[in-house]
C-alpha cells in the first residue's frame, strides 16, 4: 500500500479516474455516463457461527455494480482486509471485463473477512454454508441473477460448498449447478477452470508477443522465449501463469514475491520447486535455491522483462513507482496499479496491460461452465454439433464409410473418435479461451493503434468495455 505520506485514491476511486479517463474521450449521451460507473447496490451481511465454544460473527458482501445483462458475475474472496470499497471496486471491474471478452454478464464481485488460514476445514465449510445461504435466500446467488465464483482465498472447495448449500434451498431447480462456477469436475465444474486465469495470462502475452510493434513499444524484441519474469502472488493465478510461461514459452522466471518474502535468481527459479516449498512450508522464508529477500519489496523493484503481479490490488503507488523497472506489466491481479502510478508508467513509456483483459480468462471459462451447466449436457458433446455443422461434408463421409466398412472402424478407432466425438473438454476450453484471448485483444489493439488521442492499453480496453455497455443500456431503452 502506499507510503504514508503519499494520500491516494481509494481502490473504486482509483477505477473511476480510470473510466473517467476514457470517458472524456467519448461522446456519451447525457446521465448515461453516471449510469454506467455508479455500482447499483452493495449487500453487506453479519452473521453468526457457533465455532470452537462460542459465538463468532463474520463480515460479508455482495456488490452488484450493473445489471445491463444478468446473471451479473463475480468472484467471492476470502481476506481480513476485505471491505465496501473494495468489493464495489472489483464488482466495477467485472463490468468492464465481461465487456470487453464479451461475456454476457454484469458486473459483480463479494467478500468475507476471515483469514482461511485461521480456521479448519470443517470450519470454512461451516461459515462457507452460512454465508451462501444469507446470500442466497436473497437472491445474490441464483443461477439467472448472480453467479460467484473464485477469487483471492477461495476455490474449488469453496465453490462445492456454494453449490450444494444452494441446492438444498432450492430443490425443485433444475438448474441449481449454474449458481456458481469454478466448481470441482464431479460437482459441475469444467476442466480447465482452476488454471484459467493463469492461462489467460499466458495467452494475452502471447498474444501480444505476436504483434512486434507492440513489443517494441515496450522497448523490447523477440519472443517470450529468454525474457526474464517476476511475479507477485504464486497462487492460484500466479502459480499457473508462470508455471505455463516457464514450461511451455521458455520464459525465465527470476522473482517470485509472496507474503513472507521474495526469492530471486537470475538464472532462473523452478517454479513447482517454489509451488510445492510453499504448499509445504506456508511461504518461500527457506527455500534453499535463490536469494531470499524478507522484503517483498525490493524484487518487485528488480530489472527484468516482464512484470506480473498476480497478489493484490494497489501494489505499485506513488511511494515506488519510480522504483519499478520493467518495461512491460500485466495486470494479472486486479486493480495493482493505482491511478496516480499508472500515469506515472504511461508518462515513462511503461506498457502495461490492463486487468480488465489480463486476468479475463477466469471469467471466460466460468461462462463455459456456467453454459455448459444451463444446457445439461456433456461440454465436448454441445461442441461437437458445432464441429459437425463445420465439417458437415467429413460427417457425411465418415457416415457412410462408416456403413461402408463396418466393423474395420476398429482398425482406426482414435480417428473416428475425434470426429465422431468431438475433442475432448480441456482442449475446447483452452481453445475457447485462446481464441477470446485473441479476439478482445485485436478489439484493443484496433483503438490502441487507431486513435490518436489513445496511447495506452487500459484506455483502450475501457473505451471498448464502455462503449458496449452504453449499446445494451440503449438497446434496452433506459
Ligand atoms: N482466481 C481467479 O480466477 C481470479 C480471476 C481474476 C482475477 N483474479 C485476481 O488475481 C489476484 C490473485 O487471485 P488468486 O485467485 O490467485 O488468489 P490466491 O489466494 O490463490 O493467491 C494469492 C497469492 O498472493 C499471495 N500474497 C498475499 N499477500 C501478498 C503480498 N503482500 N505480497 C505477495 N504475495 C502475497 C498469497 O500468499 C497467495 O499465494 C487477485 O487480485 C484476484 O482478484 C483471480
Amino acid at each position: 500500500m502506499p507510503d504514508g505520506m503519499i494520500k491516494e485514491p481509494s481502490f473504486r476511486e482509483s477505477v473511476d479516474l480510470m473510466f473517467n479517463r476514457a470517458v472524456s474521450l467519448m461522446d456519451l449521451e447525457p446521465g448515461l455516463e453516471e449510469k454506467i460507473r455508479v455500482c447499483n447496490a452493495t449487500y453487506t451481511v453479519r452473521f453468526g457461527v457457533r465455532l470452537r465454544g462460542k459465538m463468532h460473527t463474520f463480515t460479508g458482501y455482495r456488490s452488484v455494480h450493473s445489471e445491463h445483462m444478468e446473471p451479473v458475475k463475480g468472484g467471492i474472496r476470502y481476506a481480513l482486509g476485505v471491505n465496501q470499497d473494495e468489493v464495489e471496486a472489483l464488482a466495477a471491474l467485472m463490468t468492464y471485463k465481461c465487456a470487453l471478452v464479451e461475456t454476457p454478464f454484469g458486473g459483480s464481485k463479494g467478500g468475507l473477512c476471515i483469514d482461511p488460514r485461521e480456521w479448519e476445514e470443517h470450519e470454512l465449510e461451516r461459515i462457507t454454508r452460512r454465508f451462501a445461504y444469507e446470500l442466497a435466500k436473497r437472491d445474490l446467488i441464483n443461477p439467472s441473477q448472480n453467479v460467484p465464483a473464485p477469487d483471492m482465498g477461495t476455490g474449488e472447495r469453496e465453490m462445492a460448498w456454494i453449490a450444494d448449500q444452494y441446492r438444498r434451498m432450492n430443490t425443485t431447480d433444475i438448474n441449481a449447478a449454474a449458481c456458481v462456477t469454478g466448481k470441482p469436475p464431479h460437482a459441475g465444474g469444467i476442466a480447465g477452470r482452476v488454471e484459467a486465469t493463469g492461462r489467460g495470462v499466458q495467452y494475452a502475452l502471447r498474444e501480444f508477443f505476436r504483434h512486434p510493434e507492440d513489443v517494441a513499444m515496450a522497448g523490447l524484441s523477440g519472443k517470450l522465449d529468454g525474457k526474464r519474469v517476476i511475479v507477485q502472488g504464486l497462487g492460484n493465478v500466479g502459480y499457473h501463469a508462470a508455471h505455463f510461461l516457464e514450461t511451455e514459452d521458455g520464459a525465465k522466471i527470476t522473482g517470485i514475491i509472496e507474503h513472507d518474502g521474495a526469492l530471486f535468481s537470475p538464472a532462473g527459479l523452478d517454479v513447482d520447486a517454489v509451488r510445492a516449498w510453499i504448499v509445504k512450508y506456508g511461504g518461500v522464508t527457506g527455500y534453499p535455491d535463490a536469494t531470499h529477500s524478507s522484503d517483498g519489496g525490493t524484487v518487485l523493484e528488480q530489472e527484468c522483462d516482464i512484470l506480473i503481479p498476480a497478489a493484490l490490488e494497489g501494489v505499485i503507488h506513488l511511494g515506488n513507482v519510480a522504483n519499478i523497472k520493467a518495461p512491460l506489466i500485466i495486470e494479472a491481479a486486479n486493480g495493482p496499479v493505482t491511478a496516480g502510478a499508472d500515469e506515472y508508467l504511461r508518462d515513462k513509456g511503461t506498457v502495461i496491460i490492463p486487468d480488465m483483459y489480463a486476468n479475463a480468462g477466469g471469467v471466460t471459462v466460468s461462462y463455459f461452465e456456467w453454459v455448459k451447466n444451463l444446457s445439461h449436457i456433456r461440454f465436448g458433446r454441445m461442441q461437437r454439433r458445432q464441429e459437425e455443422a463445420r465439417h458437415q461434408l467429413v460427417v457425411d463421409e465418415l457416415e457412410r464409410l462408416d456403413k461402408y466398412l463396418g466393423d474395420a472402424w476398429s482398425m482406426t478407432p482414435d480417428f473416428k473418435q475425434k470426429y465422431l466425438r468431438g475433442a475432448d473438454e480441456l482442449e475446447l476450453v483452452r481453445s475457447g479461451l485462446d481464441d477470446t484471448m485473441r479476439t478482445a485483444y485485436q478489439s484493443m489493439r484496433e483503438v490502441w493503434h487507431g486513435r490518436d488521442d489513445v496511447t495506452d492499453l487500459r484506455v483502450a480496453a475501457y473505451l471498448v468495455a464502455i462503449d458496449r455497455v452504453a449499446a445494451s443500456y440503449r438497446a434496452a431503452g433506459l
